[in-house]
């Protein structure tokens, strides 16, 4: 069978993200796409545009539903669910797809010898990135030796964790001062102090947290009532449905149907759609097994590591890599700032064929480690070399 010429193709569709530029760019000869146009200003931060309320997607049109069942497959799933994609046709598609997206395992010399004496920046997702996907949200745990890396990672680069879940949550699960901290898809970031001076805008909030007094932005802090009330009215609308599983991450809520029986699945999605009636300022998003329901506002895990780099003292130099590492839909909008700014890349963990912003991919969390392993050691043996290659005395150049 000719998949090119099929309707239904392996490959996982997610929408197309629109293009976002605002960084000043160094890739050209890592990337395959071309160099943009930019400009960066911490003002910017100061009023984020909240969007008009849109009408939500009828669940009786299948896109909801359509969505929830593409949102977490696995090739064998895919198979079962489409009997006319032979099994032939989603190996090659996913040699096809690996050709798109190598492997940043395979690509790591390329991917190091461009990185050479640029500063690198590390953003983390955490659900199915750090830490494997598991039934039950609150025993998703990283292995001890994945938080080693990521620590020792964080020795030699700047690295935040930018995660769907709340601050809290994810820094209990992390667990590691070191690094900077992104909740609710980044609507609250923990990250170092601003130097703009900016920070006395609506949006910073200074808190001792983490054991430190830190700087937190939190561009949505005006939505903080209508996400507790449609917190509360979601875990009542669903709790009759065997699975369903509401969290509340402060900035936003997740109703999960991982453990729902598939035939009730339209279920979920017309109580959701039923409570979200009554916010017109929220919004909805599909995760894995997941719907998101978020605040309507012009924020995401992309302008959150923009607003990091910016933090750090990196948006405005021509001399940064950023590499941004995730599973999610959510994570599209980090993969596409690097992409469209042209300030770094994205590596997208996924084990099956996906349509992607990212330029690399992983197949699980067990390459994520080996992946942030391999930069450590590459970062070792470079101050090795660095050390032992300089000459003891001043070299007499006469
Ligand atoms: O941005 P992330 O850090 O990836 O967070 C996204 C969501 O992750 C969690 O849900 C996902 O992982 C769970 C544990 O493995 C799994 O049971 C669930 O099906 C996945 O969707 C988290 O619980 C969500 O609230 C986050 O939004």
């Amino acid at each position: 069978m000719d998949i090119t010429n099929n309707q239904v193709s392996p490959v996982i569709m997610d929408p197309a993200p629109v293009n976002n530029s605002r960084f000043g760019g160094v890739l050209s000869s890592l990337l395959p796409y071309p160099k943009q146009g930019t400009s960066s200003s911490s003002s910017k931060y100061i009023t984020i545009p909240r969007r008009k309320p849109g009408k939500l997607d009828d669940v009786r049109s299948n896109g909801w539903l359509d969505a929830m069942k593409a949102s977490s497959p696995t090739c064998k799933k895919l198979a079962a669910d489409n009997s006319d994609i032979a099994l032939e046709d989603i190996d090659s598609a996913h040699l096809s797809w690996m050709l798109k997206y190598p492997s940043a395992l395979r690509s790591f010399e390329h991917i190091v010898n461009f990185a050479n004496g640029k500063r690198i920046a590390i953003f983390l997702d955490y659900d199915g990135t750090l830490s494997p996907i598991v039934d039950d949200p609150d025993s998703a745990f990283m292995s001890t030796e994945m938080r080693s890396a990521v620590k020792n990672v964080a020795k030699y680069f700047p690295t935040a964790i930018i995660s769907g879940r709340s601050r809290d949550k994810v820094y209990d699960l992390v667990g590691l001062n070191e690094l900077y901290y992104a909740g609710s898809h980044g609507m609250d970031i923990m990250g170092p102090i601003h130097k703009s001076g900016s920070e006395d805008c609506l949006n910073y909030v200074k808190s001792t947290d983490q054991r430190k007094m830190v700087n937190l932005f939190q561009p949505a802090r005006e939505f903080l009532p209508a996400i507790d009330k449609v917190f509360r009215a979601l875990v009542e609308s669903t709790k009759g449905i065997r699975g369903a599983n509401v969290e509340n991450h402060k900035f936003c809520t997740s109703v999960h149907y991982r453990n729902v029986e598939e035939k009730d699945w339209p279920i979920v999605a017309h109580r959701v759609r039923d409570v979200l009636k009554d916010y017109p300022g929220l919004q909805l998003t599909h995760g894995r097994k997941v719907l998101e329901v978020r605040p309507l506002i012009e924020w995401n895990k992309g302008e959150a590591v923009e607003f990091l780099l910016e933090s750090l003292g990196l948006s405005s130099r021509n001399d940064v890599l950023a590499i941004h590492i995730g599973d999610d839909n959510s994570d599209e909008d980090a993969f596409r700032v690097l992409r469209t700014g042209n300030i770094g890349f994205g590596i997208l963990v996924s084990s099956f064929p996906k349509e992607t912003r990212a330029v690399y991919s992983l197949k699980d969390p067990a390459e994520v480690m080996e992946f942030l392993k391999s930069l450590v050691s590459w970062k070792e043996m470079q101050r090795h070399r660095a050390t032992y290659q300089s000459p003891p005395y001043p070299v007499n150049s006469s």
